[in-house]
């Protein structure tokens, strides 16, 4: 080996910077440098390209010309402290973005400090594009919130399903107990709905559901919680009412629901209740109480309201 066959090292040097120059140039992902003030000092093709700029529009830039407004002073003030800083690696954050056009992007981008050839610090940034993958997640999230939805809510009404509606009432009985408050729950059920089905057709059934779950919902209060139980059967629980305001509530809400009329065909359609308040912290012992208060409302006629501890 001899000193003549080696490249020169200045030779060397040149071809290492050339080097690092083509490699960022190639990068697949967005590098851009910023003065100590935010312009644009340098961009490499990914990162023009991301944005839909071209090089000479982006140089001398301010950056937060890519920011939208409701994030641009934060991302100014952030730039600022982080040359100032004394940190040499900004960690890597989510950003919303916007490209030429208008488009809105989601990024996460990461920065180093450099120091630039004046001996003053600059900014490098390095962004990544999730765009994609942040709308795979938006979408997966909803469909999730759909699926929990689902699982606890009917879909005709909207109320809460037989299986949430009893845990809520596992609940509700547990808060009784402990404070000893009163709770009062409500079994109904619409009279001959079958004939309703059988005359206007399911489709029509199906509307009078929705419109008696509104009117029902409308005339208990806020506090009550409205379930469907299954068909034309539906829980009330009463939170906070004892048997007899219990009654009278549902008292209103029958004579309500019989007062209305429901569908473009303005039918009529009543409803039995059975009312049971709370006495020992079981569910199925309240649930039977009401149960058979509502049997016997059916049995007295249809269209009223009977109270279990009155049987
Ligand atoms: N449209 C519609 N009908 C339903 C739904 N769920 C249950 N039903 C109908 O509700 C009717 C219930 O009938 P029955 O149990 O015989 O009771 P009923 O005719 O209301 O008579 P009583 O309860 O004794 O007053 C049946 O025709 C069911 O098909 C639903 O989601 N939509």
């Amino acid at each position: 080996m001899t000193s003549s066959a080696s490249p020169d090292i200045h030779q060397l040097l040149d071809q290492s910077k050339r080097n690092t120059e083509n490699v960022i140039k190639a990068a697949p992902l967005g590098i851009c440098i910023t003065d100590p003030h935010g312009y644009f000092e340098m961009v490499n093709p990914a990162y023009c390209d991301f944005y839909g700029y071209a090089e000479e529009e982006l140089l001398g830039q301010h950056f937060t010309m890519l920011v939208p407004d409701a994030n641009r002073e934060t991302l100014h003030d952030l730039h600022d402290s982080f040359i100032e800083g004394e940190e040499r690696h900004e960690l890597r954050q989510e950003w919303e973005v916007i490209g030429k056009g208008g488009k809105t992007h989601t990024i996460i981008a990461e920065a180093a400090r450099i120091i630039g050839f004046d001996g003053q610090p600059r900014k490098v940034t390095f962004i990544v594009d999730i765009t994609q993958r942040k709308r795979l997640e938006q979408r997966l999230q909803k469909a999730n919130e759909r699926l929990h939805y689902l699982a606890h809510h009917d879909e005709l009404t909207g109320l809460l399903n037989r299986r949430a509606g009893l845990q809520r009432l596992e609940q509700e009985l547990s808060r009784s107990s402990r404070y000893g408050s009163p709770l009062s729950v409500s079994m109904f059920d619409l009279d001959n709905f079958k004939a309703i089905n059988d005359t206007y057709g399911h489709g029509v059934g199906d509307n009078i559901l929705q419109e008696v779950t509104a009117k029902v919902n409308e005339t208990l209060r806020e506090t009550d919680i409205q379930i469907r139980l299954g068909g034309e059967e539906f829980l009330v629980i009463m939170p906070e009412v004892d048997a007899e305001n219990a009654r009278q509530a549902m008292e209103r809400v029958r004579s309500a629901v019989a007062e209305t009329t429901f569908t473009q065909r303005a039918l009529t359609v009543t409803l039995s209740a059975g009312v049971a308040g709370y006495v020992e912290a079981s569910t199925t012992r309240l649930l039977d109480h009401a149960d058979k208060a509502m049997y016997q409302a059916k049995q007295s006629g249809r269209n009223r309201v009977v109270v279990a501890s009155s049987m």
